[in-house]
């Protein structure tokens, strides 16, 4: 949306524009619409890729150029802020074999990895590059990138510089699994991550080459890390300045949540299997800890789907993201994902939009209103509302904007 020519277009024809401010709502609307700041028959006014002015279309003021909508409906872009997008290997196999009965446990992460450690630079260069072509084709105009098919130092330092490429929201996940060479000594892998690798990652001076630090806790797995791995890792992630995610619950319950809870993470994800404590813990930590849930990973690996409606109605902030990655969920669709959160996980098409946009940005230190002065990270559905992005579940109906040069 950047032109940088200092001209104003003024978007028209959109029949209904999610803002995600409720000061630009209808005070007298229905729940759903307020907590979108649902504007109907609206405009936009777009210079240099920030928004200028919001408001009905009857008051829109003067600009330079026009794009008509013809009717459509314009929501924020999606955040998504749960991804794995440079790896390289196909477990399509796998997939199938749990498509009959095989269930999950994190072993397939190792074939991911022997893949991406061979791949070349432009190899995965183009690979992520049609991943985020791919998301953006269907609405998504902020991603974020975790590492974790490298697991060696270099590797690792190769993922983040190739998702660096494509986005500043770079998470190193060099505590994803611990790698077969170091299957005998589990203390070492650790000490590599929290050692070299997190130096190597903070190096130079500069911004650092991650935002943030995320371990997979999941004492159920062999493969994983559990508790006090896990916290060591997070520790030492804050120490070096990154800020906190955390992979937890998605085998089983565990200590991730109540871990990214008391750490004070931006997020913890999966939240697949969440005791009471775990509820109360993400209530308490409301405002600072997002449960960030992925559907789109209950689907691929056959598992039950977490209650979206519990913790909304318990008061936990609650995001939504793919998880885009080889293993547990290779689907880019946020769309996909919105539609699940409303029809397996009791979540409203609304409460399913401002997870999918204010939720999973603030998850990532952003706001995601559709507000002067914020910038225009915009999608647009080929639909008169945001119910058909489940209604029509399936059908590509959005795709970020991009207004003509
Ligand atoms: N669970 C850990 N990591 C990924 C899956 C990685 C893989 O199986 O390749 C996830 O978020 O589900
Ligand atoms: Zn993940």
């Amino acid at each position: 949306m950047t032109d940088g020519t200092g001209r104003a277009t003024v978007l028209t024809g959109i029949r209904e524009l999610v803002t995600n401010d409720p000061a630009q709502g209808d005070l007298h609307a229905d729940a759903g619409d307020r907590l979108l700041g649902l504007v109907r028959d609206a405009a936009v006014v777009v210079r240099d890729g920030l928004v200028e002015w919001v408001g009905p279309a009857a008051h829109a003021p003067a600009a330079d150029g026009r794009h008509d909508l013809a009717g459509r409906a314009v929501v924020p872009g999606f955040v998504d802020s749960h991804t794995h997008l440079v790896f390289a290997g196909d477990r399509s196999v796998e997939f199938a074999a749990r498509m009959t009965g095989q269930t999950y446990d994190g072993g397939g992460i190792a074939v991911s990895v022997a893949a991406t450690r061979a791949a070349s630079d432009d190899e995965l260069r183009r690979l992520v590059a049609a991943r985020v072509g791919e998301m953006r084709a269907q609405g998504t105009t902020t991603v974020e990138i975790k590492t974790g098919y490298g697991l060696t130092v270099d590797d690792e330092l190769r993922a983040l510089r190739l998702a660096r490429e494509v986005t500043p929201h770079t998470t190193l996940l060099g505590a994803h699994v611990v790698p077969r060479e170091f299957a005998h000594d589990r203390g070492a892998y650790v000490d590599l991550v929290t050692g070299p690798m997190l130096d190597a990652v903070v190096a130079g001076g500069g911004p650092a080459l991650a935002e943030n630090v995320d371990v997979f806790c999941e004492p159920a797995s062999a493969h994983a890390f559990d508790g006090d791995e896990a916290r060591t890792v997070l520790e030492a992630g804050r120490r070096a300045g990154l800020a906190l995610r955390v992979h937890g619950n998605q085998l089983a319950p565990g200590p991730g949540v109540a871990l990214a809870c008391e750490l004070g993470a931006r997020s913890v994800d999966h939240c697949t299997f969440l005791t009471d404590a775990d509820v109360d813990a993400l209530v308490g930590a409301r405002g600072t800890t997002v449960a960030t849930l992925l559907p789109g990973v209950e689907f691929s690996t056959r598992s039950p789907y977490p209650d979206g409606r519990r913790l909304i109605d318990a008061g936990v902030d609650v995001a939504l993201a793919t998880d885009c990655n080889p293993g547990t969920c290779y689907s880019s669709s946020m769309p996909f994902v919105i539609a699940l959160a409303v029809r397996e996980m009791g979540m409203t098409p609304a409460e399913a939009l401002h997870a999918a946009t204010a939720v999973a940005a603030r998850s990532l230190g952003l706001d995601r209103r559709v507000a002067p002065g914020m910038p225009a990270e915009l999608a647009v559905l080929d639909a008169p509302s945001h119910l058909h992005l489940a209604y029509r579940a399936g059908v590509p109906i959005a795709s970020a904007l991009s207004l003509p040069g």
